[in-house]
């Protein structure tokens, strides 16, 4: 009996571990298809994807806070300029995603054909994810300046907000304005009309720049034609023996926005975003840089570095007037396009800041220098991108600046710290300040 009642207990105890084992195994594959399949959602919060995705990234709350400001300088103004947040695709992008969807021989999921990147009633408006990413910039931004701004909204005239006249922007500016201003003490959001905006939506009022778009952009498809013959075989064999179908790299081109569109307005990282892997979607974007570079960047035409200009009129306007009177002085939180911040970045020579290898971008670049590249749009131009200034005095009442990317300090060459004196930055911009927009933009009859 002991020797039965010995095995009844061995073999119970043998039952009871295959039980454990089983158990563990089926526990460790639902954690294996979670990871592997999880869409990662955190609206502007943590990472989405280890890809990079030109104008089409997520905004990315910084991992860290900026770094508090020294003793001894108070702080006086803030002015913010935004690129809106997610947005659906423009029409253009839909008709290009449109031709994707209906390739010959795509064999793909159903659940990749996603109708809400084609739907033109939403075309450009701005996407609930991109409404998530403005309040967390607005929470983050009443984190880092708590009594400031409470202080100067006692005063309605003391905090503005202006928008350009799209949607996307205006509804940016609104959701910003609701999260730091839950009282509404201040002024509805002042929307530039287009013909008039010299600031925000600035390409369309500056007929040389319009008029230089048209070499830049076919210098930039000269340039992606080197970048094509140098990469394109292998891109496209890559990506056909992926989805069955014929392809162009300008057909990659569109896949490549639609996972960044996919991540950004839904937070899916799972369908086209699994034909790409980093180094193949740092490619993507080097190719989009081409064309970003030389239409709105540092390799374009000379009018790229000034198209800022008003903006920055604007700006050190604002900045004397405070100087003159800082319990007076008016902070603004602006709102506006990719092409906003690209200009702002071009006046400024952030490139000079952001990488190391700031030579033209162009079609045989080898990768591994442009991988150190200044002028990276998933830098510079992600959905929300930001850029900040703020303006200090010190106890001996000298104004000091310090300007934020995406939250984060950023110092200028000339700078020995991020928070420098503002006669550095008047200096640098001296060419930019009291600019005539309607001159610098006219067409010269010669
Ligand atoms: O994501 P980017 O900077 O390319 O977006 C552009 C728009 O270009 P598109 O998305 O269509 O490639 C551009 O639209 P377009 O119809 O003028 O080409 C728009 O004017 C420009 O401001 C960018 O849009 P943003 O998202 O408002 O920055």
């Amino acid at each position: 009996m002991l020797g039965n009642s010995h095995s009844g207990a061995e073999r119970t105890r043998k039952q009871r571990i295959y039980a454990a084992l089983a158990v563990a195994a089926i526990l460790a594959m639902c954690m294996w298809y979670y990871s592997s399949h999880k869409s990662p959602v955190s609206p502007g919060g943590s990472r989405l994807t280890n890809l990079v995705l030109s104008t089409k990234t997520p905004y990315l709350a910084p991992n860290a806070t900026a770094r508090s400001v020294p003793a001894g300088l108070e702080l006086i103004q803030v002015q913010h300029i935004y690129r809106h947040g997610a947005r659906y695709p423009t029409l253009g992008d839909m008709a290009h995603i449109k031709n994707v969807y209906g390739l010959g021989g795509l064999n793909v999921p159903r659940d990749w054909i996603n109708a809400g990147l084609v739907d033109g009633d939403k075309a450009a408006l701005l996407a609930e994810y991109g409404y998530h990413e403005m309040k967390g910039l607005a929470q983050r931004t009443l984190q880092r300046y708590p009594k400031f701004l409470a202080e100067r909204m006692r005063n309605p005239e003391l905090v503005r907000f202006v928008s350009s006249e799209f949607q996307r922007s205006i509804m940016s500016a609104r959701t910003f304005q609701g999260v730091v201003d839950p009282s509404n003490h201040t002024r509805p959001v002042t929307v530039l009309p287009l013909q008039e905006d010299t600031i925000l939506a600035m390409k369309t009022g500056c007929p040389v720049w319009v008029q230089g778009k048209e070499t830049a952009t076919l210098n930039a498809s000269k340039e992606t034609a080197v970048f094509d013959s140098a990469h394109g075989q292998k891109l496209i064999q890559r990506m056909e023996g992926k989805l069955g179908a014929k392809l162009t790299v300008d057909h990659i081109s569109t896949l490549y926005s639609m996972c960044g569109y996919e991540v950004s307005l839904f937070a899916q990282s799972g369908t086209w975003c699994t034909l790409f892997d980093p180094d193949t979607s740092a490619l993507m974007e080097l190719r989009n840089d081409i064309k970003y570079s030389r239409v709105y960047g540092p390799f374009g035409a000379n009018i790229n570095r000034k198209l800022a200009c008003a903006l920055f009129t604007a700006i050190f306007q604002d900045i004397d007037s405070a100087l003159r009177d800082p319990p007076k002085a008016v902070s603004t939180f602006r709102f506006g396009h990719a092409e906003t911040i690209m200009f702002v970045s071009t006046l400024l020579r952030l490139e000079d800041v952001l990488g190391t290898d700031n030579s033209p971008i162009t079609g045989s670049m080898p990768f591994s220098r442009a991988q150190h590249r200044g002028f990276k749009t998933s830098v510079i131009a992600p959905f929300s991108t930001n850029l900040g200034i703020e303006l200090y005095r010190d106890q001996r009442d000298q104004p000091f600046f310090r300007m934020l990317l995406n939250e984060q300090g950023v110092r200028l060459p000339e700078c020995h710290d991020e928070f420098c004196s503002l006669g550095v930055l008047r200096n640098k911009l001296s060419d930019a300040i009291g600019c005539d927009f309607e001159s610098v933009c006219r067409i010269s009859s010669r």
